[in-house]
């Protein structure tokens, strides 16, 4: 059994795979954020703060339920640093989220279709000695897609829990004509970035 290098502040099982891809070990703790936009932050702003919000949630909450333990186990392997991520996309200006319910997701996916969006994916780490972020930025160009392909998607059940109501990694791939960025920042978790950043905590993937 490999000791955990970090802790992942995510409930996002794409996130845990993207990580097991390039051989991490780390422990899961979620943080539930409130991820309402504030008025008048931009998308680049928003999906930064929230990544960092779910890293600093849970790395607070593991110092507070280690407040009463010795120094020698809070300094010895248990403040583990925090990896956080938010993912969203924008489309003339609109953010593109998670859909509420079908009429939400088809709502998206007519604007998508034939059109390029962009999607952000911010990635925090935090450590002892504060937090980093960074962000990563794709284009994805999709072809024109129906109403009834909207409608068969939606029934397939992968749009549901995915910003922008769709799947890189899953069926949605067949409405993409074009990818220019991060796959796996797409995904939901860019892993250059995440690479570079745990690098920086001493966590090396090669
Ligand atoms: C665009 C796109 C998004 N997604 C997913 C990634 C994220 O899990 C989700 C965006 O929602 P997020 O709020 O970023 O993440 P989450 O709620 O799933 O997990 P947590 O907040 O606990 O970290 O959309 C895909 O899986 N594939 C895609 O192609």
């Amino acid at each position: 059994m490999h000791s955990p290098q970090f802790i992942l502040a995510s409930a996002s099982p794409r996130r845990r795979e993207l990580l097991a891809q390039i051989g991490m070990h780390f422990v899961v703790q979620t943080a539930d954020v409130d991820e309402t936009p504030l008025l008048g932050e931009s998308p680049e702003a928003l999906v930064e703060r929230l990544a960092i919000l779910k890293a600093e949630t849970v790395w607070n909450a593991v110092g507070a339920s280690l407040a009463g333990d010795t120094v020698e186990n809070r300094l010895h392997g248990k403040l583990l640093p925090v990896l956080g991520s938010d993912t969203l996309g924008i489309l003339n200006g609109e953010l593109l989220v998670k859909p509420r319910d079908f009429p939400h997701a088809q709502q998206m996916l007519r604007q998508m279709s034939g059109q390029a969006h962009e999607i952000l994916t911010a990635v925090a780490l935090t450590t002892a000695t504060g937090t980093q972020v960074r962000l990563s930025r794709s284009v994805v160009k999709f072809r024109t897609i129906t109403d009834s392909e909207i409608l068969a998607y939606w029934v397939s059940g992968e749009p549901h829990d995915k910003a922008g109501a769709y799947a890189i990694q899953g069926l949605g791939a067949v409405f993409i004509e074009k990818l220019e960025g991060s796959y796996s920042g797409v995904m939901g978790l860019p892993l250059f970035e995440t690479a570079q950043l745990l690098a920086t905590a001493g966590i090396n993937t090669l």
